[in-house]
């Protein structure tokens, strides 16, 4: 499933991030692509910005995939975890395993993808890619506006990780996840975040520099670079 019905205010005004053009292809294109090279890719539902599911589903059909991918398109909702919600209501009743992935990191390696389904098929109920951080990481008290913060904690760093997409699970797993948020639960910026909550262990698997998520502008002009890179070295 490819939550892409966000907006992409920090990438600055324009179309909604999924459409926005990389290397004059829709980063949602590049995402859905990255998805279908995983030979256990069969099925793609794409969360659409509600406004322009039927220009999404159009745009899809207008750009090749591989025969074996099928694509579905649902209407997204206000929060990403209402987004991939509504992706999880699309999935047909034979699934029993899901990806999630950002349409925002539309450069994932096949190898990342292809690691995250071994482990949920060698039995994790809940696969993230992570990587180590470079920066140093700070907790702070927010200040009453106008008012600077406060630092209050530095937490060891060597035991942070900066966690990618695909994300991969058992679906009943995540499906419990999401009915017990529904009930009691503030929202997760993640959906192994959810599951973390029902006290399921999730596995961490290396994720790659290049499944970064394209969130500000600075993003772009590196997936550009690492495109243009691939376009030349690998003909894609
Ligand atoms: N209501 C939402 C919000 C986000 N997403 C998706 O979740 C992924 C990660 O979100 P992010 O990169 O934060 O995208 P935006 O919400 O678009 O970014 P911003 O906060 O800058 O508006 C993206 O593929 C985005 O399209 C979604 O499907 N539905
Ligand atoms: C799911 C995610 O990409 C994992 O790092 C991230 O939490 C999405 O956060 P965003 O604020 O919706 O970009």
């Amino acid at each position: 499933m490819i939550p892409a019905a966000g907006r992409g205010v920090r990438l600055g005004p324009g179309a909604p991030k999924a459409l926005r053009a990389l290397g004059g292809t829709p980063m949602l294109v590049h995402a859905v692509r990255a998805m279908a090279r995983s030979r256990a890719v069969s099925l793609v539902v794409v969360v659409a910005p509600p406004a322009e599911a039927a220009e999404v589903r159009l745009l899809l059909g207008e750009h090749a995939l591989p025969e074996r991918t099928e694509v579905l398109v649902v209407p997204g909702g206000e929060t990403r975890q209402e987004s991939v919600r509504a992706g999880l209501d699309a999935l047909p009743q034979d699934v029993t395993s899901v990806l999630i992935h950002d349409a925002a990191r539309p450069l994932v390696p096949v190898d990342t993808v292809d690691a995250v389904v071994e482990a949920v098929r060698d039995g994790a109920g809940a696969v993230v890619p992570a990587l180590p951080l470079a920066d140093t990481v700070k907790e702070v008290e927010p200040g009453k506006p106008g008012e600077p913060e406060q630092v209050v904690a530095t937490p060891e760093r060597a035991r942070l990780r900066a966690v990618q997409t695909p994300q991969g699970f058992d679906l009943a797993t995540l499906l419990r996840a999401h009915a017990a948020i529904a009930v009691d639960g503030e929202g997760a910026t993640d959906d192994a975040g959810m599951v973390e909550r029902l006290g399921v262990p999730v596995l961490v698997i290396p994720g790659h520099e290049e499944a970064f998520k394209v969130t500000r502008p600075l993003d772009l002009v590196l997936a550009e670079a690492v495109l243009a890179r691939r376009r030349a070295t690998d003909g894609f």
